[in-house]
C-alpha cells in the first residue's frame, strides 16, 4: 500500500482524544510508512511530559516547539504524523501541513469526554469543567480543522481499526488524478 500516497505524508489533525495517535499508528502500518507523533517528539526532546512543559514553560513555548517539530518532520517523506490537538491554531503550521494530505478525525464531545475522563495527561483539560472546556475548544477550532483535505466523522463507537480502514478507503477520493500518457 506504500504506493497509495506515493510517499506523500499523511497528517492527522483533530481534538485531543480524537484518536490521532492511536489511528495514526495503524495507518502507518497499512501504508508501510514511518510514524511520528509531534507530542512525543516534543516530550522526548525536552525530557519532560507535555504537562510539565505547559506548567514550567507555558503554552506559548510549547506551541513554538510544536511548530519547530512540524517544520522538521515535513522535510521527510513516507510518514504518518499524529499532531497535537492545537496545531491548527497557528497559521504558519498550515504551510507545513499542506505539504501532505491532511485528515481530520472529527469526534463529538461526548465520545472525547468518555475517552479522556480518567486521563490526566492533557494540560488543557485540568479544568473545573473539562467538558465545557472541550466544547469551547471545539467551537474555536472547528473552522480550522475544516481546512483538512479529508474529514472522517466518528459518530458512534468504532474501533481504531475500523476508523483506519475508513481513512484508507477515502484516500483515493482526495488524491489528485494521475495524468495518463
Ligand atoms: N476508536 C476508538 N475507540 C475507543 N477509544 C479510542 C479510540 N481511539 C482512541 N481511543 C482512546 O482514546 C484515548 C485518546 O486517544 P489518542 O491518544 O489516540 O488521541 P489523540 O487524538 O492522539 O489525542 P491528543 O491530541 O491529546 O494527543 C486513548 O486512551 C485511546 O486508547
Ligand atoms: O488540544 C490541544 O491543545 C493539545 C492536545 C495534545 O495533543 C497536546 O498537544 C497538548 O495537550 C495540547
Ligand atoms: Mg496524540
Amino acid at each position: 500500500m506504500s504506493s497509495l500516497l506515493q510517499g506523500v505524508n499523511l497528517y492527522l489533525i483533530g481534538m485531543m482524544g480524537a484518536g490521532k495517535t492511536t489511528v495514526g499508528q495503524l495507518l502507518a502500518k497499512q501504508l508501510s510508512y514511518g510514524f511520528v507523533d509531534t507530542d512525543n517528539v516534543i516530550a522526548q526532546a525536552a525530557g519532560k511530559s507535555i504537562n510539565q512543559l505547559f506548567a514550567e514553560a507555558g503554552e506559548a513555548a510549547f506551541r513554538q516547539l510544536e511548530s519547530d517539530v512540524l517544520a522538521q518532520v515535513c522535510a521527510y517523506t513516507k510518514l504518518t504524523i499524529a499532531t497535537g490537538g492545537g496545531i491548527v491554531m497557528r497559521q504558519e503550521n498550515w504551510s507545513y501541513l499542506h505539504h501532505g494530505l491532511i485528515v481530520w478525525l472529527d469526534v463529538p464531545v461526548e465520545l472525547l469526554y468518555n475517552r479522556l475522563a480518567e486521563d490526566t495527561t492533557r494540560p488543557l483539560l485540568q479544568d473545573v469543567d473539562p467538558k465545557g472546556k472541550l466544547r469551547s475548544l471545539i467551537e474555536e477550532r472547528t473552522p480550522l480543522y475544516s481546512q483538512a483535505d479529508l474529514k472522517i466523522t466518528v459518530n458512534h463507537e468504532e474501533t481504531p481499526e475500523q476508523i483506519a480502514n475508513r481513512v484508507m478507503e477515502m484516500i483515493p477520493s482526495v488524491l489528485k488524478p494521475q495524468v495518463s500518457h
